[in-house]
């Protein structure tokens, strides 16, 4: 179990080593009929090597499309319009464990056999790649790894499948991965079992992890940083500690706290006020502000640059800007 001041301290170690994916004013859009949309908007981001990186924010805020990005993978209708993204991967050393993982498992290859076409291609011997393959089950905590070993994907329930995607992506031996929501059909102990590989794997082989999701709790276990995104920017970013104990941006306390009630009272679910707004039409200023019951004039106005907190702390909100005083708008005031 690794205690949150050891994760800390690994991940200062972590930003201090080199440069592994560099993002620099990057827009992502689409052309639909009803116009062009931006959902990854002027990002800039910088991943270290060997670094897990958690990307949270809600349903739409641009998190699958940046991942893509990473893995050149973007939708065929979708654009790289600005910026650039650089990284020191090739392209046989990324993988990625998508949400719809049945998608990505072939129905006429048993799971067994996925894994060791893929240790052959990472130049595993013929003679180890069976006990490779039952090693990477035994990893990524399939129980009964010998009869999964076996089962094609419409044998394996949503969990599992999950599972044998995340081995198959591990048997690339990757220097990269992108994990876009790899819990979601997990239950509790095997979540926690594959945050720990994921850790694990940070630390033995120095895998570069983005991992992105809705889960707070993947988010505080595994990341060395949080990048928060809302509205196809990162609107907060910094050391896990700084941005779960100290956050600034008021979508992420929103976010914090709707986390904290959700557990506190399973009974009921809470969320955010409002509604994430739509990428054809983000508001004016900052994205956040129309849902923001605190939102300054200035939120309405003009969209917040990223300012310093820290060293490794940064947040794109007006809170920061000591020009900016709080004056709430008026109940009932437009809403720029
Ligand atoms: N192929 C596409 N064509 C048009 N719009 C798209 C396409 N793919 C994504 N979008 C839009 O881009 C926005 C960002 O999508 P993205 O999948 O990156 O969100 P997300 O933050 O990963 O959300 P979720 O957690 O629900 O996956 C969404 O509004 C989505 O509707």
């Amino acid at each position: 179990m690794i205690t949150a001041q050891a994760a800390g301290k690994r991940g200062e170690e972590t930003m201090r080593r080199n440069t592994a994916i560099s993002v620099d004013g990057l827009w992502v859009s689409f052309t639909t009929p009803e116009g062009i949309m931006h959902p990854v908007r002027n990002l800039s981001l910088e991943v270290c090597h060997g670094e897990i990186l958690a990307i949270l924010g809600e349903s739409g805020a641009g998190k699958s499309l940046l991942a893509k990005t990473f893995m050149g993978i973007l939708p065929s209708d979708a654009q790289v319009v600005k910026g650039e993204v650089s990284d020191s991967f090739g392209f046989e050393e990324r993988a990625m464990v998508l949400q719809d993982p049945k998608k990505f498992l072939d129905p006429t290859l048993s799971i067994g056999k996925q894994i060791m076409e893929t240790l052959k291609y990472s130049g595993v011997r013929r003679s180890q790649r069976r006990s490779e393959a039952m090693k990477l089950l035994e990893r990524v905590a399939m129980d009964d790894s010998e009869k999964r070993f076996h089962q094609y994907v419409h044998e394996l329930s949503g969990g599992l499948a999950q599972r044998a995607v995340m081995a198959v992506a591990l048997a690339k031996k990757p220097k990269l991965l992108i994990a876009d929501e790899p819990t979601t059909a997990l239950d509790e102990k095997n979540e926690e079992k594959l945050i720990d590989l994921l850790v694990e794997l940070s630390e033995e082989t120095a895998l570069t992890t983005i991992l992105v999701t809705h889960n707070l709790q993947a988010a505080r276990k595994a990341a060395h940083r949080i990048a928060v995104m809302y509205a196809g920017r990162i609107i907060e970013i910094g050391t896990k500690e700084e941005v779960l104990t100290q956050p600034v941006h008021p979508y992420t306390q929103a976010l914090l706290a709707s986390d904290q009630f959700r557990k506190n009272d399973k009974g009921r679910l809470v969320t955010i006020q409002g509604i994430p707004p739509c990428p054809m039409n983000f508001p004016k200023g900052d994205a956040f502000s129309v849902r923001n019951p605190d939102a300054l004039v200035m939120d309405f106005l003009e969209e917040p640059p990223m300012m310093k907190v820290s060293d490794t702390h940064y947040a794109a909100t007006w809170l920061l800007d000591p020009r900016c005083k709080r004056s709430k708008i008026a109940e009932g005031g437009t809403h720029g």
